[in-house]
C-alpha cells in the first residue's frame, strides 16, 4: 500500500518556517519538492553529504531525480557511527564546502541518519556564517526526531552535543521507503524516540504504540506513517512554541536524555549503546525515579518500562555490564546543557503522557538511585 501525507507538516517559525513532507517515494520526487533550493546551482554540482550506507542503498534514487532535470551531485561520504560527529569530520566537511564555493544562498543536502543531519546542520550554521540545508533523513530516528527542529551539534571529549548551534533546515523530505534497508536494531533505536512523544505528552498515542508498536517495527506502511506523522507533528508544535529551549516546553523533548547521554558517555559513544537505546533506558530511569518521588504510580513507571522492553529496547542497567557507580554517571551529567548554576533540571513524569521539568532534584539522591538501579 502506498502511503503519502496529503499535506506537509509545517514548522511555524516566521521567516524560518519550513515544511516536512512524508511519503513512501520522496527521494524519487526530490526535485519536485526541492527545486527552489537546487535551482541556484546552475551548472555547479549539488552538494550532498551522505552516510555511506544511506548512499549505497538510496543515493541513486536521489541522483536520478536530479539528473532528470540536468543536475549532477558532488558527494561527500560520511562514515557511519557517532564518531563522525567530531571536530575532525566537521573540519573535513567545512573545508570541502568551501572548496566547492558554497555560498550563503546555497543549500547542502544531508542524506542519512541523525549523525549526518547533526553534522551537516552544524557545518551549514557556521559556513560563511550560515548557509541553507535540506534534511533527507533515512533512519527512523532521524525521520521522527533529529531532522526536525534545528538542533545541530558535534560531540567533544567532555560529552554529547556540547558544541553546536540552533540552525533550522529549509525543508525535510521523509521517504519511508528508505527504512526498508535499515537494520532492525536501528529501527528499535528510533522507536524509542517515538515512545518518548507518547510518554511526554500524549497518553493516547502511548497506548496506541503499546498495541501497534510491533506493526511499526515491522514497517507496516499505515502504522509506520501514523507513528512518523504523529511524532513529527508533536515535535513541530513544540519547536514552534519554544525554538531555543528557553521555556520549559522544548526541554520536554529531552525526556530520558540526561540519563541517556550519561550512559552514552560511559559506554564511549559506541555501538554498545545507540542513542535511542540510551534514551529508552533513560526514560525507564526517569519513570522509576518519578515513582520513587511519589509523583507517578509505581505501576505506571513499570508500564513505561514494559512498553520499552516489549520493543526490544534496554530497560535495565545491569545487562550493560558497566563498571561504574551512580556518582560516575552523575559526573557525566554535570555537562548537561540544561544545567543552571548548581542545579540540573530533570525531566520527570507526573503520569504517562505528562512530563515536567523538576528543578529540585538532588544529584546525590540521583547517584544513590542509580547505584540501586546498577545493582538491580
Ligand atoms: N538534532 C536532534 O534533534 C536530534 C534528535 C535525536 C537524535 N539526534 C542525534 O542523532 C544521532 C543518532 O541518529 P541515528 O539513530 O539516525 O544514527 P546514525 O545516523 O548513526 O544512523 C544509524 C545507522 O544506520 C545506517 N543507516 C542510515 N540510513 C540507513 C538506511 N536507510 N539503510 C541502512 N542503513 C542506514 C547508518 O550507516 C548507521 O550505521 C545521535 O548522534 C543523536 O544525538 C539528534
Ligand atoms: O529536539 C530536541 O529538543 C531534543 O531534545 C531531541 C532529542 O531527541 C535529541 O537527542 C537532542 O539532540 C538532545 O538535545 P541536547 O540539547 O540534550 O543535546
Ligand atoms: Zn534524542
Amino acid at each position: 500500500m502506498a502511503v503519502s501525507s496529503v499535506a506537509p507538516i509545517r514548522v511555524a517559525l516566521g521567516g524560518r518556517s519550513y515544511d516536512i513532507h512524508i511519503g513512501d517515494r520522496l527521494l524519487d520526487e526530490a526535485m519536485s519538492h526541492a527545486r527552489r533550493f537546487i535551482a541556484p546551482y546552475g551548472d555547479r554540482p549539488v552538494p550532498v553529504v551522505a552516510d555511506i550506507n544511506a548512499r549505497h542503498h538510496h543515493g541513486a534514487r536521489l541522483a536520478d531525480s536530479l539528473a532528470a532535470e540536468g543536475f549532477s551531485i558532488a558527494w561527500f561520504d560520511v562514515a557511519p557511527g557517532e564518531g563522525s560527529k567530531s571536530w575532525a569530520e566537521l573540519e573535513r566537511l567545512t573545508d570541502w564546502l568551501l572548496s566547492l564555493g558554497v555560498t550563503r544562498k546555497d543549500h547542502v543536502f544531508a542524506l542519512g541518519g541523525g549523525v549526518v543531519g547533526d553534522l551537516v546542520g552544524f557545518a551549514c550554521a557556521i559556513t560563511k556564517r550560515g548557509c541553507g540545508f535540506v534534511q533527507l533523513p533515512t533512519t527512523l530516528l532521524a525521520q521522527v526526531d533529529s531532522s526536525v527542529g534545528g538542533k545541530t551539534a558535534i560531540n567533544t571529549r567532555a560529552g554529547k552535543n556540547l558544541i553546536g548551534a540552533f540552525h533550522q533546515p529549509s525543508l525535510v523530505l521523509i521517504d519511508t521507503q528508505t527504512l526498508a534497508t535499515l537494520p532492525q536494531r536501528e529501527m528499535r533505536s528510533g522507536f524509542a524516540e517515538v515512545l518518548k512523544y507518547g510518554l511526554l505528552g500524549d497518553a493516547e498515542f502511548f497506548a496506541w504504540l503499546e498495541s501497534n508498536g510491533n506493526n511499526v517495527l515491522a514497517r507496516e506502511p499505515a502504522a509506520l506513517h501514523y507513528a512518523i506523522s504523529s511524532s513529527v507533528a508533536m515535535k513541530a508544535r513544540i519547536v514552534a512554541a519554544d525554538e531555543r529551549e528557553t521555556e520549559d516546553r522544548r526541554a520536554l523533548l529531552n525526556l530520558g536524555h540526561t540519563f541517556g547521554h550519561a550512559l552514552e558517555a560511559e559506554t564511549g559513544f559506541s555501538d554498545k549503546l545507540l542513542h535511542g537505546e540510551g534514551v529508552a533506558l533513560g526514560m525507564v530511569l526517569a519513570a522509576r525515579y518519578s515513582a520513587r518521588r511519589g509523583e507517578i504510580a509505581q505501576a505506571d513507571a513499570e508500564r513505561a518500562a514494559s512498553a520499552i522492553a516489549a520493543a526490544g529496547l534496554p530497560a535495565a542497567l545491569a545487562p550493560l555490564g558497566m563498571a561504574c557507580t551512580g556518582a560516575d554517571l552523575v559526573e557525566h551529567m554535570r555537562h548537561d546543557k540544561k544545567a543552571e548554576g548548581a542545579t540540573l533540571p530533570f525531566l520527570l513524569l507526573r503520569a504517562i503522557g505528562e512530563a515536567y521539568v523538576a528543578r529540585d532534584v538532588d544529584l546525590a539522591d540521583i547517584a544513590a538511585f542509580l547505584d540501586e538501579e546498577l545493582a538491580r
